[in-house]
């Protein structure tokens, strides 16, 4: 038997934990919550506006890099994002290895007006009621982690809910089985969640294949504008970034600097 890789390891822990959240609050009274919920914010047409998006995520750790910013405050930090000028929130709500929370997600959901995604590793539908009653317009779903079926049901009970799946593939076979699926926002994850490797060549490879329609996001390892541009490039709409927004000095500025390189009339247009 293969030795278990990281992605197995987080998902064995998040088993534990969503049944333990199950236990107090049971999957009928979650769904009554979502239901209860503000509708969801529109995360394609934040997407989809003119430049190319950014993703902006808080993240306090990954397994990759251990502890990478001690964020008292995830508001105030996704307030400077938006205010930077992010199209979006990503949020990490896993608590073993990101140290995230759904309080971090509820925390960020009261201050910021655009769309927040729960970035997460989903198991089953029970986070998907729970993303939503917590407020998140949008989930991330792994294809590495899920079943085909699984998938499309899943991607379907998100958007019965009226919110937006952020389809996760980092190969070729991974971006059929999500475009199966019925996904119409793909993100090329450029770190391998098996290895944790980073390929930034990654999304140039995959993202030629995907149809039009689709809206790509490029996923890790963004640094800079020059990455943002590289990505841009390749035929890029969003790109995500997590660690060099947490540990950068003025989380504000370095936003801007990539929505402003994102929407300057010299960086490449996805063709459409
Ligand atoms: O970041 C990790 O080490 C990691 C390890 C295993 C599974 C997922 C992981 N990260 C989740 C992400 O996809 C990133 O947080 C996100 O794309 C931002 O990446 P970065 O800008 O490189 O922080």
């Amino acid at each position: 038997m293969n030795s278990p890789t990281v992605l197995d390891s987080i998902i064995e822990g998040v088993r534990e934990d969503v049944a333990r959240r199950e236990a107090r609050i049971d999957y009928q009274a979650m769904k009554k919550l979502a239901n209860a919920a503000k509708p969801s914010l529109d995360a394609t047409a934040a997407l989809r506006q003119p430049g190319i998006a950014v993703i902006a995520e808080v993240k306090r750790a990954s397994p990759s890099k251990g502890a990478l910013a001690n964020i008292a405050d995830p508001a105030q930090q996704a307030l400077e994002y938006e205010a930077g000028g992010a199209r979006v929130i990503s949020v990490l709500t896993e608590e073993r290895r990101f140290k995230g929370s759904l309080d971090d997600l509820d925390a960020v959901r009261a201050k910021v007006r655009i769309p927040v995604l729960r970035k997460d590793f989903v198991v089953g539908p029970y986070q998907i009621h729970e993303a939503r009653a917590h407020g998140a317009d949008l989930i991330l779903l792994i294809v590495a982690a899920l079943e085909q079926d699984a998938l499309a049901a899943l991607l379907d009970r998100t958007e019965s809910l009226g919110m937006t799946a952020l389809v996760e593939v980092h190969t070729e076979a991974e971006a059929d089985r999500a475009l199966d699926a019925g996904a119409t926002v793909i993100g090329v994850n450029a770190r391998n969640l098996k290895t944790l490797e980073v390929d930034r060549d990654c999304f140039a490879r995959i993202a030629p294949g995907l149809p039009s329609h689709v809206i790509k996001v490029a996923e890790s390892g963004v640094r800079d504008k020059h990455d943002l541009l590289t990505y841009a490039g390749a035929g890029a709409d969003a790109v995500l970034v997590g660690e060099a927004l947490v540990t950068a000095p003025d989380p504000r500025a370095a936003v801007s600097e990539l929505v402003t390189a994102g929407s300057h009339p010299s960086c490449p247009r996805p063709a459409r």
